[in-house]
């Protein structure tokens, strides 16, 4: 079997760690590096390449209008900044990449560039950054505005964000500084030029005022629509994607490739990357109750799928009638991710059965025992071509280690982990294969 890469997807972010586990908060608290720092140093001692933290701006009250089911179940919210965290993350690691989540929405380009080009050179070639556009409504008023800015337009913007960060970081030549102690001369002022940018949203003298890294964080983006594929695959190294079905991850990492490659990019250089839920059982009657019990469509469960899709698409799933047909819904946010849960059962599903299939499926789940999920992520990745999984869930102790200390084994016994780094940052450890 061929190597694949692996890394973690931090959905709850760098947020609640555990609620609802029966370990919950045992030998740690969520609100402190430590536990991350734990997470990260299995992370890299397991092979994976990096380590991503989603990140949103909003208390979400979509469901029902109001944020109880939220609030009560610590979803989305609370939520730390991650961007305070690496560093220490990036302490407690020495090959493991490092990849916060940034809005393009609400960071400007300026900032954004200094920002991640300090951490760079602190994680010495290791850090990543998960552009996103923060489609939510409730995000954009927190930052002056009535609601998020038009779907397509926000990509457009984005576009031109990626362009002038990528300039800040060129804006000063790589033989810029001399530290020439004889002369008394610090850096060459001829090697340092303004990019003078006058777009159609931006307006940045540059350069920017810090050395650059040498090596530019790689950029990591989840863009699932038409336009968000486009954004993707001319742009990111590294594409988190979320897709069902082998036919459909096909589908998802060829689109991107072409546009990487319509885009003048060597379409290897860009790593797709599916979000996968491990689900670790010791045998096949566990596995048998585990299933069950998951594809038990409570009020609990129901709650818990409808709050996260309507935040996800600024859609209110409250509002329809379970035992109907779902009526078509569009959204200004996150169209992909509505996509992907409107289709996942047959046109003309009533929303419970929709919950239904999802929970049956469970999405992205994969509960088996270890050597059954390694076997599985094996064929997967060949019959889609794929480069890799993201693992996803919260990085509680007991979790971590629950599903990675059987796991990991799997995977090395069949080849398809790396067993160690190169040692040259997280996009050498990307284009390694
Ligand atoms: C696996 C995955 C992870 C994502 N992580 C974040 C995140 O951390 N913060 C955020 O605001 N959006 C996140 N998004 C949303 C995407 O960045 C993107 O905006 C969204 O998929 C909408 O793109 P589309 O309309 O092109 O599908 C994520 C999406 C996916 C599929």
């Amino acid at each position: 079997m061929t190597l694949l890469h692996f890394g973690w997807f931090l959905g709850a972010g760098f947020g609640v760690q555990g609620w609802g586990d029966p370990t919950y908060g045992i030998g740690y608290d969520w609100k402190q590096p430590q536990v991350y720092q734990d997470a990260a140093r299995l992370f890299e001692a397991s092979g994976f390449d990096l380590f991503i933290i989603e990140d949103g701006v909003a208390v979400p009250d979509t469901y029902g209008g109001t944020a109880e089911v939220n609030l009560a179940n610590a979803r989305f919210v609370p939520k730390h900044d991650p961007l305070p965290l690496v560093p220490y993350l990036l302490g407690a690691t020495r090959d493991l990449g490092i990849v916060p989540t940034l809005s393009a929405s609400f960071y400007e380009p300026f900032t954004a560039a200094r920002l991640l080009a300090t951490l760079q050179h602190f994680a010495n070639g290791r850090l990543g950054f998960n552009v996103v556009t923060s489609g939510s409504d409730l995000a954009a008023q927190n930052y002056g505005l009535d609601k998020q800015v038009e779907h397509d337009l926000r990509y457009d913007r984005a576009d031109e964000w990626v362009d002038v960060v990528r300039r800040l970081w060129r804006s000063w030549d790589a033989d810029a500084v001399l530290e020439d102690t004889e002369r008394g001369v610090y850096a060459d002022f001829t090697k340092v030029r303004p990019i003078n940018h006058d777009g159609r949203f931006f307006r940045v003298r540059g350069p920017l005022n810090t050395v650059p890294p040498v090596e530019e964080p790689v950029m990591v983006q989840a863009g699932a629509s038409g336009r968000g594929r486009d954004f993707a695959g001319k742009n990111s190294d590294v594409i988190l994607a979320l897709a069902s079905t082998p036919e459909r991850m096909r589908e998802y990492r060829d689109s991107i490739r072409e546009v990487a490659a319509a885009n003048g990019r060597n379409p290897d250089a860009v790593k797709v990357l599916f979000v996968v839920n491990p689900v670790v059982t010791a045998n096949a009657e566990e596995t048998a109750t585990v299933k069950a019990a998951r594809a038990e469509l409570t009020q609990a469960a129901i709650d818990e799928a409808l709050q996260s899709i309507s935040y996800l698409s600024g859609v209110d799933f409250k509002e329809f009638d379970l035992d109907a047909p779902l009526p078509e819904v569009t959204t200004n946010s996150n169209q992909g991710t509505l996509d992907n849960f409107v289709k996942s059962a047959p046109e003309g599903s009533t929303l419970r059965e929709i919950l239904q299939v999802r929970a049956r499926k469970d999405g992205l789940a994969i509960v088996g025992t270890a050597d059954e999920i390694a076997d599985h992520l094996g064929e997967l990745g060949e019959a889609v071509g794929g480069d890799g999984f993201l693992f996803t869930g919260q990085v509680h102790p007991s979790h971590v280690h629950r599903t990675l200390d059987p796991l990991v084994p799997a995977l090395r016994r069949r080849g398809l982990i790396r067993t160690g780094f190169g040692g040259s940052g997280l996009r050498a450890n990307l284009l390694e294969f």
